[in-house]
């Protein structure tokens, strides 16, 4: 495809040059709920901070909307029903189910063992959760290269059996024929360029892309092809601050960066990773904004205490009573019957 050739030069660039200031949005106001149904101990969910109630879903009007008036979109990973519930509570503005998956949740060491059918096994689930955020499932490696059509068909299984609105895949100026294929039946494309975890043998492991000129170049080609081919946004992963800025800056798409500075118009996190949970690898792009691991291990190891010590679970809170007057009448026969086998 000789138009999807592209030739970065900085004189050239968008007319829609953003500046990427940080930018501050009023909290919404948390509101408790009206009526909390306690018929056990566990008092139900509370109200989050973002009102999800009353939040309206985030389509792709909603995202370009975000974009245009500068304000960073909010990405993050969910992989399963509760991760996609805390998404959906927190005000996220989109939610991606990525192959990341495959190592944080299913302790793979990286992320290409991962098939289509197990992913579209985890969207369901997050789409069962997440109902505010757009919703974006990860097209796994060996769904997609082979070719757009095969790309396509993945992307339509995406859609149809994984309950997602958009697919995310990864590559530049090569996967371009591609996302030109998929988006133009409808179905939105979220790219992802620089370090690309399907590709890690090939970049010899997770490694920062983009660290020389000639290479930073190559890294705008890649996007400028993939927002040519018709991308939505694109992903940013591990690349120079500086080279990840120009890139936001030559584009007329959002893109959302994950290692690569705030000069992005959004960012992703691994929500496992954010939380504290996934232990085997800390990429120094991430940030630990809980604990969720310790508390994790601190409430467990409280409950083997306990369940050794007989504290747990306490008579009258953790436990059924008999129906009114039939604890009585059912001792009495225990101790008749233990009598009459005495005999
Ligand atoms: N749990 C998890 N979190 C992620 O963010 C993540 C995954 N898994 N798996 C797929 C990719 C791989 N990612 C990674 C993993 C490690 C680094 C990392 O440690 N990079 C080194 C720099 C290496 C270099 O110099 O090139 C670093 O210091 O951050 C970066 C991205 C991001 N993705
Ligand atoms: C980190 C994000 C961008 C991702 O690709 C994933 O979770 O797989």
């Amino acid at each position: 495809m000789t138009s999807m050739a592209f030739h970065y030069s900085p004189l050239a660039r968008s007319a829609v040059r953003l500046t990427n200031r940080a930018f501050h949005v009023s909290p919404c106001k948390s509101r408790m709920p009206a009526c909390v149904r306690s018929y056990s101990s566990y008092p139900g969910p509370t109200e989050s901070s973002s009102d999800h109630k009353s939040r309206k879903k985030v389509t792709l009007t909603t995202l370009e909307r975000t974009y245009r008036r500068q304000v960073p979109i909010t990405v993050m990973t969910a992989h399963d029903y509760p991760s996609a519930v805390f998404v959906d509570k927190s005000g996220i503005d989109m939610c991606l189910v990525g192959d990341s998956l495959a190592m944080v949740a299913l302790g793979y060491d990286n992320t290409n063992r991962i098939t289509l059918d197990e992913m579209l096994h985890h969207c369901r689930a997050v789409a069962r959760g997440s109902k505010h955020p757009f919703l974006v499932g990860d097209l796994p490696f060996g769904s997609y290269e082979a070719s757009p059509s095969h790309a396509l068909s993945s992307s339509i299984r995406m859609i149809r059996e994984g309950h997602m609105e958009a697919v995310k895949l990864e590559g530049g100026v090569e996967m371009a024929e591609t996302i030109h294929k998929i988006t133009s039946v409808g179905i939105p494309v979220l790219g992802h360029v620089g370090l690309t975890p399907q590709r890690a043998a090939a970049l010899g492991g997770f490694r920062v892309q983009g660290k020389t000129m000639e290479k930073a170049k190559k890294l705008i080609e890649d996007a400028l092809a993939v927002q040519e081919a018709g991308a939505f946004a694109i992903v940013l992963e591990a690349v120079p601050e500086v080279v990840a800025k120009e890139i936001t800056n030559s584009l007329k798409v959002p893109t959302i960066g994950i290692g690569a500075g705030a000069g992005c118009s959004g960012q992703v996190l691994v929500q496992l990773d954010m939380l504290g949970v996934y232990d085997k690898l800390m990429p120094k792009f991430c940030k630990l904004y809980a604990e969720v691991g310790k508390a994790t291990i601190a409430g467990l190891e409280q409950y083997v205490q306990e369940v050794k010590n007989g504290s747990f679970p306490e008579s009258g809170t953790h436990t059924y009573p008999m129906e009114k007057g039939e604890e009585e009448k059912f001792l009495k026969w225990i101790s008749e019957e233990k009598r009459d086998c005495l005999k």
